[in-house]
């Protein structure tokens, strides 16, 4: 298994990886710091090409940096559940996508690719997360919330049952969402309010 991205999520990544006893071949880095990390070597991506890569995870943190990795490597990615997560039978995990310990996801969610669920994060039942979003350690989405591509829900924050949040949105950290949301918006506070709607 090869981790692409040899920072702080590469590094999260490495350690769920061990805890599974999956051995890691190797890291990628466009701008690798470090020759190798936790001893295990860290390669420049012009070696890509140069190594058999039978499977990859992406431990890029950022959600639009993820996808652009996603789309120019094409390889076999996986799914990476940590023993610790509780995930209902019922629920749905497309490929690239990391669930971390301690999360709790239940029944009939859905998950999208190369999205990542962090510690202690809460995907109510029926909840649809769309690919490449970030739930933050310890935010929670209650019943039948969605959240489109790409959108990073904030450390702490809560979504209220049946909220819609649109794509490539940004939830602040300890914010309470009470509304939908539109593609873009970045909500802040308690309850959650629009400070700035970005392009993307
Ligand atoms: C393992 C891990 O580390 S996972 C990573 C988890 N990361 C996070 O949860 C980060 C979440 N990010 C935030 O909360 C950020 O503050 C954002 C994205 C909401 C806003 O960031 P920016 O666009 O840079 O906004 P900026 O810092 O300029 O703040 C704009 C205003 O919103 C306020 N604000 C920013 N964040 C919050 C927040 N979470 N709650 C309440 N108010 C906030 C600021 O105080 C400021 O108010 P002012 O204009 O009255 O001074």
């Amino acid at each position: 298994m090869y981790i692409f991205g040899a920072s702080g999520h590469g590094k999260v990544l490495a350690s769920m990886l061990q805890d599974l006893g999956i051995e890691i071949k190797g890291f990628f880095d466009d701008e690798p710091k470090v020759d190798r990390l936790f001893d295990i070597q860290v390669y420049n991506v012009e070696e890509y090409q140069n190594l058999k890569i039978s499977e990859m995870i992406i431990g890029i943190g950022d959600n639009a940096d993820r996808k652009k990795c996603a789309l120019k490597y094409v390889t076999k990615y996986v799914t990476i559940i940590h023993p610790k997560a509780i995930v209902h039978s019922s629920v749905v995990i497309n490929l690239g996508t990391v669930i971390m310990p301690g999360t709790v996801i239940n029944v009939d969610a859905t998950i999208g690719k190369h999205c990542i669920i962090n510690s202690g994060a809460i995907i109510e039942h029926d909840c649809s997360i769309e690919d490449f979003v970030h739930v933050s350690p310890n935010a929670a989405l209650a019943g039948g919330v969605t959240v489109g591509e790409g959108t990073h829900i904030g450390i702490g924050a809560n979504v209220i049952p049946g909220v819609i949040i649109g794509k490539w949105a940004t939830i602040g950290a300890g914010a309470v969402v009470t509304k939908n949301v539109p593609d873009g918006a970045v909500v802040v506070g308690v309850p959650g309010k629009i400070i700035k709607i970005n392009k993307f």
